[in-house]
């Protein structure tokens, strides 16, 4: 993404955002509520479009791209985005069969703890069950590009770390997986890239040892966003 710029009205979202994930890598993007991080990320899925600037997924404008390349990118809302009336397990089985090299099914179940409430409505499951599907359904077509807002924001540990697991073995298996987030030790363990943006600029990226430069993630993080703010 380069020099995107993305205004609703008279807020401006994104005032020149650029920055890059790789594949094989996990790309954190944090930032304080309201710094555009969603924003952005939105613009990457091809769900908004930016007012200037040049946005490229897999060497495509996702703004126009067709169903081939969407094929080739999961994404993870932060709203889960799933039908209330659905079951988790029919649900994702039904996903499954959209795809040409699908994940295995079960084992993406049975990791994310899944089972336990496979024929339960989406509408009668806790936020972390929900958040689970959602993740379950961004990940069952292999993506080789996978968007991931807050994917284990209000999880249980123990969920939290099964799903930091799974993020880091899709990276390690080729995907670039970009995910925000609000946690300094969610970006600490699992990132291998980090992107901090404040009032919709990106104020520092690069590897973790880069962007803290000898200090604590949490003091140069609250070091780059006051001063922005300033
Ligand atoms: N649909 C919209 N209409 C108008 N303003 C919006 C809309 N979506 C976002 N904004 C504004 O754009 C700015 C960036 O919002 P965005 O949701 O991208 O931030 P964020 O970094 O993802 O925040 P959070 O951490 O709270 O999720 C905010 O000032 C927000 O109020």
């Amino acid at each position: 993404m380069s020099g995107l710029v993305k205004r609703y009205g008279g807020v401006v979202a994104l005032d020149g955002a650029s920055w890059s994930a790789q594949s094989g890598q996990v790309t954190a993007v944090l930032g304080p509520n309201g710094a555009g991080k969603t924003t952005m990320v939105e613009c990457c899925e091809g769900l908004r479009r930016g007012d200037a600037g040049e946005v490229r997924v897999l060497s495509t404008d996702p703004w126009n791209a067709g169903a081939d390349h969407r094929a080739r990118v999961g994404v993870m809302l932060q709203d889960g985005g799933l039908p209330n009336a659905a079951r988790p397990l029919p649900l994702l089985r039904h996903l499954r069969s959209l795809y040409a090299a699908p994940a295995p099914l079960d084992e993406l179940v049975t990791r994310l703890g899944i089972a336990d409430f496979a024929s339960t409505s989406v509408r009668r499951l806790s936020g972390g069950q929900k958040q689970r599907v959602a993740l379950a359904a961004a990940l069952v077509g292999r993506p080789e590009v996978a968007f991931l807002d807050e994917p284990s924001a209000g999880l249980d540990p123990h969920a939290r770390l099964d799903v930091w697991d799974l993020v880091r073995e899709v990276a390690d298996a080729g995907a670039a997986v970009v995910l925000t987030t609000h946690s300094f030790e969610e970006a600490e363990r699992l990132a291998d890239h980090i992107v901090v943006v404040a009032s919709g600029q990106v104020v520092a990226q690069g590897s973790l040892a880069e962007v803290t430069a000898g200090e604590r993630l949490e003091d140069r993080y609250f070091a780059l966003t006051r001063r922005s703010a300033a």
